[in-house]
């Protein structure tokens, strides 16, 4: 579950609001007075058009920023106010895809997928069966010994893919996941997705992508400005159900 109240960010150092006497001119917050709470185990789309908060939202909910002002409970944690290890342990629950992928250049693709699993103590034969059935899920196996700099876009956003869903996390976050992929990838990424969130994860996708959002209208946090475009009622001129008729799979297949 993830439940924003009255959340304001606005980046950088000295993130609260400027005072009256502080000098600063007011530039106005990245996100504004941001209010919504998303279930345990359902799939909402973040959507609005460039420059309107998506990643920023993604990067509150991912536990790397703090809010300004108004709180935040993920997973059941408030972040602002845990100390460092507590906050490094929900991270460790959190699949992020970020739009920059954040791929590390020194470790090959095995490596970069395994390093979750690394990072949270799990031991070997358990990371050799994970990282080897995602890899092949992936279609990555072959260039399984590659580094970051000689894969291909749609690969290196793959091995993102493959480093976030790795540890089966409570909440995955991405941010257009779907950028560098051919369509019929998009399709079975956002499938995945889905039985992720059947299976109980909280799935949150940020995407510009049209198509898959005619083809899937789920429940959506939709911002402009910064500001929540519509109060988000699950339900809402929404299918939650999450199926997708054999009309709307052409349209994503086109
Ligand atoms: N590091 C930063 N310092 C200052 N302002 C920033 C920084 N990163 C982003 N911004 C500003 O914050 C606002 C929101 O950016 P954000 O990246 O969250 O939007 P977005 O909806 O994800 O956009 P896009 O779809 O283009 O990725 C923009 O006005 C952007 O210029």
């Amino acid at each position: 579950m993830i439940r924003f109240r009255n959340v304001t960010y606005r980046h950088g150092p000295g993130q609260r609001q400027p005072g009256p006497r502080s000098g600063r001119e007011a530039v106005p917050p990245v996100l504004d007075n941001i209010g919504f709470s998303i279930p345990q185990g359902a799939f909402y789309w973040l959507t609005g058009p460039s420059g309107a908060g998506k990643s920023s939202l993604l990067r509150l909910a991912h536990g790397e920023v703090m809010p300004s002002s108004g709180e935040m409970e993920i997973l059941g944690v408030n972040p602002a106010r845990v100390g460092r290890r507590q906050r490094a342990q929900l991270r460790q629950r959190i699949g992020f895809i970020p739009q920059d992928l954040r791929l590390l250049a020194e470790l090959d693709v095995l490596d970069n997928i395994a390093l979750p699993l690394r990072l949270a103590g799990e031991d070997d034969t358990h990371i050799r069966r994970e990282v080897q059935s995602i890899l092949e899920w992936l279609g990555l196996g072959p260039k399984r010994h590659r580094y970051p700099d000689a894969l291909s876009g749609g690969e290196r956003q793959r091995v993102a893919i493959a480093r976030a869903l790795v540890g089966r996390p409570a909440l995955l976050l991405a941010d257009e996941p779907t950028n560098a992929l051919a369509e019929g990838q998009s399709w079975q990424l956002i499938e995945a997705l889905q039985a992720l969130s059947r299976s109980g994860t909280t799935v949150v996708v940020a995407t510009h992508n049209e198509t898959l959002l005619r083809a899937l209208p789920l429940p959506s946090i939709a911002l402009s400005n910064g500001k929540l475009v519509h109060p988000l009622l699950p339900g809402t001129g929404a299918d939650t159900s999450g199926n997708v008729s054999a009309s709307d799979r052409t349209l994503l297949t086109r």
